[in-house]
C-alpha cells in the first residue's frame, strides 16, 4: 500500500508542521502552497528522509489543480492522504464593515479551493481504496459563532457538512473523511488575518497556552494513521486555556 500524503498549504503553519510529520512517519509527500521559495526550503530540509514533490499552486484555481495532479511523477501518483488544508481568514472586525472582497477570498479559498482540490483527487484516492483519507482543516469557527467570524466560520461550516456528506456517498469505497477542527493556535494565521499586522498576532497569543502547529500535525498523522475500519468525522481540538463565553445581549 502506498503511503504518500498530499498536503495543501504547506508553506506555512499546520501544513508545514503536517509535513514534517508525515517525512518522520516515512510518508512520501507532495506538497503544494503559493510561496515556492519556501517550498523549496522544506523540500531540502526533509528529502534526505523520504521522497518529496512540491508545486506552486494556488488551490483557487480549478485548471491549475487538475493540471499539478496530472503532471504528477508516477511515484506520487498513489496519494493515500489528501491533507486539504490551504486556507485563511481576513478581516477580524464586524461584518457590517468588511470588504466584499475579502468575503470572497476566503469562499474562493476555503471552499472553492477545497472543493477543487478534493475533486480532482477523488479518483486516485478511489483506486486507493481501503485506508485512504481525506482530512478537512475545519475549525471551531465552523461550529460556534463568535463576533468576526462572519464568512471565515460560513466557510469552515461548509467544510464540515461537505466532510459529512462526502462520507454518505463514499461508505462503501474505504475513503474515510475527517473534518478536524482547531481552536486557537498560533501559526501565521492571525498575521494573515490581520494583513500584516505582526503586534496584533502577537497580542492575541500573549499570556496564554495556544495549540501549535505540532500539535495539529499530530493529530492529521494521527487519523491518517488509524487502522482502516475506524473513522473519525469531527475532531475538535481545543487549547485547555480555550473555552466558549456567554450569549451576547444588546440592552437599551
Ligand atoms: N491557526 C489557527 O488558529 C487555526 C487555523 N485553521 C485553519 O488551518 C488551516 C491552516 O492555517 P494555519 O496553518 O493556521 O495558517 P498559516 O497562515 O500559517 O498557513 C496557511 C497556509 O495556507 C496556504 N494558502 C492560503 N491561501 C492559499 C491558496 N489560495 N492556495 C494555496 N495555498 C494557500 C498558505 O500558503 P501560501 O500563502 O504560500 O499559498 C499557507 O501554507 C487553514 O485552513 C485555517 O483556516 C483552523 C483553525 C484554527
Ligand atoms: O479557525 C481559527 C480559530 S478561530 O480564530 O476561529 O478561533
Amino acid at each position: 500500500m502506498s503511503q504518500i500524503a498530499f498536503i495543501t498549504g504547506a508553506t506555512s503553519g499546520f501544513g508545514r508542521a503536517a509535513a514534517r510529520r508525515f517525512a518522520e512517519g516515512g510518508w512520501s509527500l507532495v506538497l503544494s502552497g503559493r510561496r515556492k521559495e519556501r517550498l523549496d526550503e522544506l523540500k531540502a530540509e526533509l528529502e534526505s528522509k523520504v521522497p518529496v514533490y512540491v508545486a506552486e499552486l494556488d488551490v483557487r484555481d480549478a485548471k491549475a489543480v487538475q493540471d499539478m495532479v496530472a503532471a504528477l511523477p508516477e511515484q506520487f501518483r498513489a496519494v493515500k492522504a489528501l491533507v486539504n488544508n490551504a486556507g485563511l481568514a481576513l478581516s477580524p472586525g464586524p461584518a457590517q464593515g468588511v470588504a466584499l472582497e475579502d468575503w470572497q477570498t476566503m469562499i474562493d479559498t476555503n471552499v472553492t479551493g477545497l472543493v477543487n482540490v478534493t475533486h480532482t483527487l477523488l479518483p486516485t484516492l478511489l483506486e486507493t481504496g481501503a485506508g485512504a483519507s481525506i482530512i478537512n482543516i475545519g475549525s471551531v469557527a465552523g461550529q460556534w459563532p463568535y463576533p468576526g467570524g462572519h464568512v471565515y466560520g460560513a466557510t469552515k461550516a461548509f467544510v464540515k457538512q461537505f466532510g459529512y456528506n462526502l462520507r454518505c456517498d463514499l461508505i462503501s469505497t474505504g475513503v474515510r473523511v475527517t473534518d478536524i477542527a482547531p481552536g486557537m493556535a498560533e501559526t501565521e494565521f492571525t498575521l494573515v488575518r490581520t494583513k500584516g499586522d505582526q503586534s496584533a498576532s502577537d497580542k492575541l497569543y500573549r499570556g496564554t497556552t495556544p495549540l501549535t502547529a505540532e500539535d495539529i500535525a499530530e493529530q492529521i498523522f494521527y487519523v491518517a494513521t488509524l487502522p482502516d475500519h475506524i473513522n473519525i468525522n469531527r475532531l475538535e481540538v481545543m487549547p485547555s486555556r480555550q473555552a466558549w463565553s456567554s450569549f451576547a445581549v444588546d440592552r437599551d
